[in-house]
């Protein structure tokens, strides 16, 4: 089953043409893995994925429904690439403020704040203020805000950027679960490391996309998926 159909998506902000002709399909259940270079157009293909920006022409399609829509808005977790948190308030006190936005309530809203401090290893500090969290915790943060309603879909831009090695590996852990139950997960990086643990991947670059596959089909023949990278990408690879 497809939870995500992009057919002939095109992005242009004024004359400049950002995103050309692009189709992906990501299945139901999987990881799957945005991969590029700056500037390749990641951001604002996720950011039409979640229905926040609209395409140019071609069309969005969401576990059955046509983005952008509201409904499906609140199936879906995004996590953006810059954190918007509250940073005079704590984080138990963001976490609230985004549940009550997301319609949780009561007990289930304790809970399910209670759970995604845990996941996110933030429990011990969740009544100190953003302002006196370090960059890796204030995503952590964003990312358990994006976890709360337990969303269909999530999407993650950068996430683990200035997350340290024995967290990076918790959240692939936690991410791998949430797969597990159900969730499908679109996750954009530039670490070829993160893209070796996605499921599906999408290399873009330039606002195209260049090959699609496992991991191990992007490889073919190419010792690492870096290598495979500058293949595609021709050896004028910026990062
Ligand atoms: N609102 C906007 N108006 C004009 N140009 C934009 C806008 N948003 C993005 N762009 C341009 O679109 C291109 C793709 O940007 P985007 O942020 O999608 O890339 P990215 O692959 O996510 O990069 P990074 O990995 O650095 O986040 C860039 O050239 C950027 O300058």
């Amino acid at each position: 089953m497809n939870a995500i159909e992009i057919r002939h998506v095109k992005k242009a902000f004024g004359k400049t043409e950002i995103l050309t002709d692009i189709d992906m399909i990501v299945q139901k259940q999987t990881i799957f893995g945005l991969l590029g270079p700056s500037g390749a157009g990641k951001t604002t293909l996720v950011k039409m994925i979640a229905g926040i920006q609209n395409p140019t022409a071609g069309s969005i399609i969401v576990n059955q429904t046509m983005m952008p829509s509201f409904a499906m808005m609140e199936k879906i977790g995004y996590m953006a690439q810059s954190d918007a948190l509250y940073s005079e308030l704590s984080a138990l006190e963001n976490l609230d403020f985004f549940a009550s936005l997301y319609g949780l309530k009561g007990k289930k809203k304790k809970e399910r704040i209670h759970a995604v401090l845990e996941i996110v290893n933030l429990a011990d500090h969740a009544k100190k203020t953003v302002s006196s969290y370090s960059g890796g915790m204030k995503r952590r943060l964003s990312l358990a805000a994006a976890l709360l309603h337990e969303p269909e879909i999530l999407i993650l831009d950068e996430p683990t950027v200035g997350i340290d090695p024995v967290l990076r590996a918790s959240i692939w852990r936690e991410l791998r679960c949430l797969r597990q139950n159900g969730t499908t997960i679109l996750v954009t990086t530039h670490v070829m490391d993160e893209a070796e643990k996605c499921d599906q991947l999408a290399m873009m670059r330039e606002g195209r996309l260049i090959s699609t596959g496992t991991p191990e089909d992007l490889k073919d023949g190419s010792k690492t998926l870096e290598e495979a990278f500058l293949y595609f990408g021709g050896a004028s690879n910026e990062n």
